[in-house]
């Protein structure tokens, strides 16, 4: 969520016309549309006040100098706090603004975290809170990344059932009733075992055997649903499995591949919980997160679908540690196997077809095999040197 109270005319009309913005610094349409959901007045005097006394806070200041004024623009979601939310505030800190951007989580953030930018708490599962918080910080777009991700989610159904579907509804009423910009992450487990798998396409069919891609592919049909329905900006992406160096992964399927590079620099050995043939989608951090702004930047008329699948790489654990021997010729990969992960993974795409978000918004990915290898050790290895320094 972003939000930023400007110094032009606006402040001076404060409680009527004050940008709040969900993910970045809003311009033109979004801003005259934010305009308009503030000058409806809403809530009493007491919540306007409370209101201004929130937009006198030190976060809310857009800078005009320095700042894009893109129209439309990302920012950290809901459950900004794992292993994706960090890196897209950064993203967006840097481009819109370190106090226009604001993080939420039900975690306590880290010293770094909680000093990069605003943080708030924010339960995906308190409705009433969520809306407390669009209305009183003007938001007009938000992220959500709240969710149990594959292997967690299989451990606990009915925490998976809460967080990924009833949070789901809660943040799709919300967004609906104040006319928010909507991204909600999908994922390679959106789909089964009797979807076509190498390649999977956008539109095939989905019949997937986890809580985790059940829930997933309730947040497209749904996602969709209010966008034919209620017009609600919706916009949607289907994740590989993400690798990043400086942020954990959360808890599914894909984790080997994370795991993998910081073994490799700390042991030189590496125990895969996944058979060595085993072939998934996977995209390195960075790509993600522009994929992630870029959609959200899109004109509306280039998007000729609302959930898009968006591809970097595919490979193997086997083909993931010949490349690391490449660069640490010490490294040694041994497998245990766990069923639950492997079950699965069996049922997920093998390769990703992307070719639509590459036609309508001009999807290209940076990072392939040797590019991602490469930057993983450098950032573990670097660490280690300093590690070692130290
Ligand atoms: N990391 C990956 O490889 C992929 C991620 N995605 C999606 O991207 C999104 C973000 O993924 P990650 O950052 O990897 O997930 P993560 O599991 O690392 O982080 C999820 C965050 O949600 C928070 N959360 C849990 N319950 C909550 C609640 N009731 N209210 C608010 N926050 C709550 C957790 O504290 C955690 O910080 C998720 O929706 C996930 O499904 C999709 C495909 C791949
Ligand atoms: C690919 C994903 O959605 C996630 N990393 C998982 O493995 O559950």
């Amino acid at each position: 969520r972003v939000r930023s109270g400007t110094r032009c005319g606006w402040r001076r009309e404060a409680g009527k016309g004050d940008v709040t913005v969900a993910t970045g610094a809003l311009r033109g349409e979004s801003l005259r549309r934010a305009r308009g959901l503030v000058r409806g007045g809403a809530g009493s005097g007491g919540e306007r006040i409370k209101a201004r006394r929130l937009l006198r806070a030190p976060v809310c200041r857009l800078r005009s100098h320095g700042a894009r004024s893109l129209p439309g623009s990302g920012a950290a979601a809901e459950g900004g706090l794992g292993q994706l939310g960090v890196g897209l505030a950064n993203l967006l800190r840097k481009r819109f603004g370190k106090d226009n951007v604001i993080l939420s989580d039900i975690r306590k953030p880290p010293d770094h975290v909680f000093h990069s930018g605003p943080f708030i708490y924010s339960d995906i599962l308190d409705y009433k809170n969520l809306r407390e918080i669009v209305v009183n910080n003007r938001i007009t777009w938000v992220f959500h990344y709240s969710a149990l991700l594959s292997a967690v989610g299989e451990a606990n159904v009915p925490l998976a059932r809460a967080v990924n579907i009833t949070g789901l509804h809660n943040i799709l009423d919300v967004a609906a009733e104040h006319n928010l910009r909507l991204f909600i992450p999908s994922t390679i487990g959106a789909f089964g075992p009797t979807s076509p798998r190498n390649p999977t396409p956008d539109l095939c069919i989905q019949r997937p055997r986890t809580i985790y891609g059940v829930s997933k592919v309730h947040a497209e049909l749904m996602g969709e649903y209010y966008h034919h329905r209620y017009g609600l900006d919706f916009r949607c992406l289907r994740y590989p499995g993400i690798i990043s160096a400086d942020s954990q992964p959360g808890g599914g399927t894909t984790d080997y591949a994370v795991q993998i590079f910081h073994d490799a620099t700390k042991s030189g050995k590496f125990e895969c919980n996944l058979k060595a043939s085993t072939r998934l989608p996977m995209m390195y951090i960075d790509d993600c997160l522009r994929a992630t702004l870029e959609v959200m930047e899109a004109p509306a008329e280039r998007l000729s679908m609302r959930t898009y699948n968006v591809n970097a790489m595919s490979f193997t654990p086997e083909e993931l540690a010949q490349e690391v021997l490449k660069h640490v010729p010490e490294f040694q990969i041994t497998y245990h196997v766990d069923p639950v992960r492997q079950a699965i993974a069996d049922s997920w795409p093998m390769n990703f077809d992307d070719s639509n978000a590459r036609k309508d918004w001009g999807w290209k990915h940076d990072f392939d095999l040797p590019e991602l290898v490469t930057t993983m050790l450098n950032f573990h290895g670097s660490d280690t040197r300093v590690a070692q320094a130290n």
